[in-house]
């Protein structure tokens, strides 16, 4: 196998592709950060009045104003009052002030409401010559000009009050002053006017209008919310490949679990810096404040850190969901709770405050409200005309940035932590998270583990230590008892030849001549319990049940190894097993010199191609691509590139891909695909080809092209092949196995297994004279009692044994020593058979009375013989 490296450059590149093709899906999905920071902005900055547009970063004077003792100046806006009204008017509030003892009060009238504002931000700004402190403006609406028809005038008259003077029980305080200042405007229009009636009212204005930074409050909980909305989009997409069967299959192919996770981590990397660089260039295209002001690595050390860790969460997340539609929605509602509930605590419960401690231990707990946060604290510097600087990240007294950066550095190794140990229980099977901790620990992080182990390989060490290691485990054969009924010569309970070959398993000197051993293997899976035990206050009650019972069985070096058994009997378990993929509770196994049981030596994987029932291809590549990036990542034995790009083409060739080698897989017939799933397993010379059902689905022809591939495939390696199809195991297997309730029923070559399990013969005969005729004359003629008539249609009769026929037949098999005597017995029996069909031929009369035309005999088939074995199965359709 490559190196590490080679293989995470090789996983890379292939994500690297796959993006590529998928860029427009990759697009939506990534573009949501980026439209709700947007969105986020958009409202921030039409919230803020147009002239704002403009004005640099500013703090307000008067936060916490002391009511109307702070206030020394007051704008007046009288837009439609003459001259001598806006004198009157100033006249009258300066004397209302002096009341209150003020009387240096100044007072600054202002032709129209924007010159005030305009005023207002020079203020804001800290210009010199802006003293003016908002209080009051009193703003007289349609003065008229002329009294009405009934010699009255009426007058609304509005006092806007700033709303920093109104805050809490300040209230009290303005109120009668406020009276005070718009009695006093009534009066003084009254004089000028002669009016005789006044609507006035108070409106409160947000002095906050006239350049507030609104974004502050709003862009920091939208843009953690856009990026937490990554941890969804992610482990989405890392729960869709594992449901496509993508990651199983890559790492049975040989892909180490780390590469294979870093492929995912740097190609997000890559992603989440273009989503930083899109996310702060709308940020500076809409100008936000707090974002132009601060120094940029205020910014991006947040986001960079973040990303670092909400990828690895993300990754642990994906070990919750079974599908990715569960993950998406799951995730992409939950983090919107995550982000937004802490969010509206602290700004509306907590009134913005909170102190360093909570923030940091909340963060520590919720990277996404860390994130916030440091937005927020940044949104508020600036806010506060002290944005935060570069210098600024030393001081962590006043800046949280770098301290929450780090809190996300360490959130990240500890989520790898916790990934790894997710991924150590997923495949090793360790049944406890805190075991696969202890397993993590030992195994990966100390080394302390066992060669064999089905993880080492994350550990670093070399295959070499690995085989060195794992070789010594090699069960001797004698490490598993045999089974009492195969014990000695066996008991006659099991086939014959599956006790020899339980015997020969358990003789170490034979065990150069098998590719595959397995002795005394088991597995269990749990399952709900049927309705009709389901206990009703144990909701969701499972049970275990046994899938592999004490399985023994052996591939020998070089052989297609046809895996029989009716559905549901534990030939896809078995070679999950044998690849790694399912943990037994018990038994040795061994492929070639490594051994994969009790514990995975994934060095073997190195030598084992998997063609896996269901296609496991990636659409978007095509079959070259898909070779190639296979190719890379379980390496050439010379390291040739040449040699490679020359496997790849030969194998194209042989399995018939010439002209689909550039089409993208997702274009393929199904027939096609089961092509490149056949090719892909032999990519690298394997030792053993693990062939799943691999003809499912396709038309005779492609059938029939699979099996040329099979033919050639056999002649440089073993091959297991699992298949419901009869004729395909007995036209391409040297041996056969049936499996039944975990256990293999009989084993051997195909002539063996109908010799042996068949019913018999089957004889047609066709005649153009009487079939009656013809009946009589052959059961009687045959072995009495061995015959009986199946079926007679028209001018043709159909022969079969009898089960006494059978039986004499068995009896005379069963005294034969060997498989050899026991051909010899079939051959004698055709032999017969032939001879009395055919022996009218020597006598005219009979055979004029006769009149047959055609005659043919028929052996038992193996579906026959597969049949009278599938009965067996526990749960079966009979
Ligand atoms: N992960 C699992 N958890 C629980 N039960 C499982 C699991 N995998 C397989 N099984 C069950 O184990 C039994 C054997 O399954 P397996 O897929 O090995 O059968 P098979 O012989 O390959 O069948 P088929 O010919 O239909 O592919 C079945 O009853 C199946 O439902």
């Amino acid at each position: 196998m490559p190196s590490l490296w080679r293989q995470l450059a090789a996983a890379l590149a292939m994500r690297r592709t796959l993006i590529r093709r998928e860029l427009r899906s990759l697009i939506a999905g990534f573009l949501i950060p980026v439209i709700m920071i947007s969105i986020a902005s958009l409202v921030s900055t039409s919230i803020v009045i147009p002239s704002a547009d403009a004005m640099p970063s500013f703090s307000r004077p008067f936060v916490n104003p002391s009511a109307l003792k702070d206030v020394d100046a007051v704008g007046l806006v009288l837009p439609k009052a003459t001259d001598a009204q806006a004198a009157a008017v100033t006249a009258s509030l300066k004397a209302s002030f002096a009341a209150l003892g003020k009387p240096a009060m100044p007072l600054m009238p202002f032709a129209s409401a924007a010159d005030f504002q305009a005023s207002l931000i020079d203020f804001y700004r800290g210009r010199p010559n802006a003293s003016l402190v908002p209080a009051a403006i009193v703003v007289p609406d349609a003065v008229p000009t002329a009294p009405d028809a009934d010699g009255k005038q009426s007058i609304k008259l509005a006092v806007l009050v700033d709303d920093v003077l109104v805050t809490g029980s300040r209230l009290n305080d303005i109120a009668p002053v406020m009276e005070a200042v718009a009695d006093n405007a009534k009066q003084a229009l009254l004089q000028q006017t002669g009016a005789v009636s006044f609507n006035s009212l108070f409106t409160v204005f947000a002095s906050d209008k006239f350049g507030y930074d609104i974004s502050s409050a709003f862009v920091p909980p939208f843009a953690a919310s856009a990026f937490a909305q990554m941890i969804s989009i992610v482990a989405s997409a890392v729960v869709e490949e594992r449901e496509a069967g993508h990651r199983d299959y890559l790492i049975t192919m040989g892909l180490h679990p780390f590469a294979y996770y870093a492929s995912i981590f740097v190609i997000n990397i890559v992603i989440f810096f273009i989503n930083i660089g899109a996310s702060s260039l709308v940020l500076y295209l809409f100008k936000i404040p707090s974002f132009i002001n601060t120094n940029y690595l205020n910014w991006f050390l947040p986001m960079l850190t973040f990303s670092l860790c909400c990828i690895v969460l993300s990754m642990c997340l994906a070990f919750m969901f079974r599908t990715q539609a569960s993950a998406g929605a799951a995730l992409g509602f939950g983090m919107s709770i995550v982000v937004f509930v802490p969010y509206f605590f602290v700004y509306f419960v907590a009134n913005d405050e909170i102190s360093t401690g909570a923030l940091y231990g909340i963060s520590a707990a919720l990277p996404t409200f860390g994130l916030y946060r440091a937005f927020s604290e940044i949104g508020l510097a600036a806010q506060n005309g002290t944005p935060f600087t570069l210098a600024s990240l030393a001081d962590t007294g006043r800046n949280p940035i770098l301290i929450l950066s780090l809190i996300f550095v360490a959130q990240t190794f500890l989520y790898a932590y916790i990934l790894a140990a997710l991924v150590y229980r997923d495949l090793t099977n360790t049944k406890s998270f805190v075991g696969a901790l202890v397993g993590v620990t030992n195994n990966w992080i100390l080394g302390r583990g066992n060669g064999g182990s089905a993880t080492n390989a994350v550990g670093g060490s070399s295959s070499e230590q690995y085989i060195r290691a794992s070789t010594s485990e090699l069960f001797d054969g004698t490490a598993v008892a045999v089974p009492a009924a195969a014990a000695g010569g066996g008991d006659g309970s099991i086939d014959a030849e599956v006790v020899r070959e339980i015997q020969r398993i358990s003789d170490p000197a034979t065990a150069n001549e098998d590719i595959i051993r397995m002795a005394g293997v088991r597995v269990e899976f749990t399952k709900p319990v049927s309705r009709d035990r389901a206990r009703w206050w144990m909701p969701g009650e499972t049970e275990r049940f046994t899938v592999l019972d004490d399985l023994w069985l052996a591939i020998r070096k070089h052989e297609c190894f046809a895996y029989l058994g009716p559905n549901g009997c534990g030939k896809t378990t078995t070679i999950k097993t044998l690849i790694g993929m399912v943990q037994p509770i018990g038994g040795h196994a061994t492929i070639g010199p490594f051994s994969i049981l009790p514990r995975y030596n994934t060095a073997a994987r190195a030598i084992i191609g998997i063609c896996p029932q269901f296609d496991t291809l990636w659409g978007k590549l095509t079959p070259r691509e898909h070779l190639r990036f296979l190719a890379a990542i379980r390496g050439s034995s010379s390291g040739n590139a040449n040699a490679v790009e020359a496997e790849i083409e030969s194998l194209i060739g042989e399995v018939g891909l010439m002209d689909f080698a550039d089409a993208s897989i997702e274009s393929l017939s199904g027939g096609n695909k089961r092509k490149v799933s056949l090719a892909s397993a032999c990519i690298g010379n394997p030792s053993v080809v693990f062939l799943d059902e691999p003809t499912t689905g396709v038309d005779v022809a492609i059938r029939r092209s699979i099996w040329n591939v099979i033919e050639k495939l056999k002649q440089r390696t073993s091959v297991i092949l699992t298949t419901h199809s009869m004729e395909e195991a007995d036209a391409l297997s040297d041996r056969i196995g049936i499996m039944v309730n975990g256990q293999l029923q009989c084993v051997g070559t195909p002539q063996r297994l109908k010799t042996v399990y068949g019913c018999g013969y089957k004889v047609t005969v066709r005649t153009r004279g009487s079939p009656d005729d013809v009946r009589d004359w052959f059961l009687g003629g045959m072995d009495a009692g061995a015959w009986d008539v199946a079926r007679q249609v028209g001018s043709t009769i159909v022969f079969q044994m009898t089960a006494a026929g059978v039986a004499g037949l068995q009896a005379e098999l069963a005294a034969a020593r060997s498989d050899k005597d026991k051909m010899l017995v079939g051959f004698e029996r055709l032999r017969r058979i032939f001879a009395f069909i055919e022996s009218p031929a020597g006598q005219p009369e009979l055979a004029a009375r006769l009149g047959i035309v055609s005659h043919e005999v028929r052996e038992t088939s193996m579906s026959e013989v597969f049949v009278s074995f599938a009965g067996l199965q526990k749960g079966a359709d009979k």
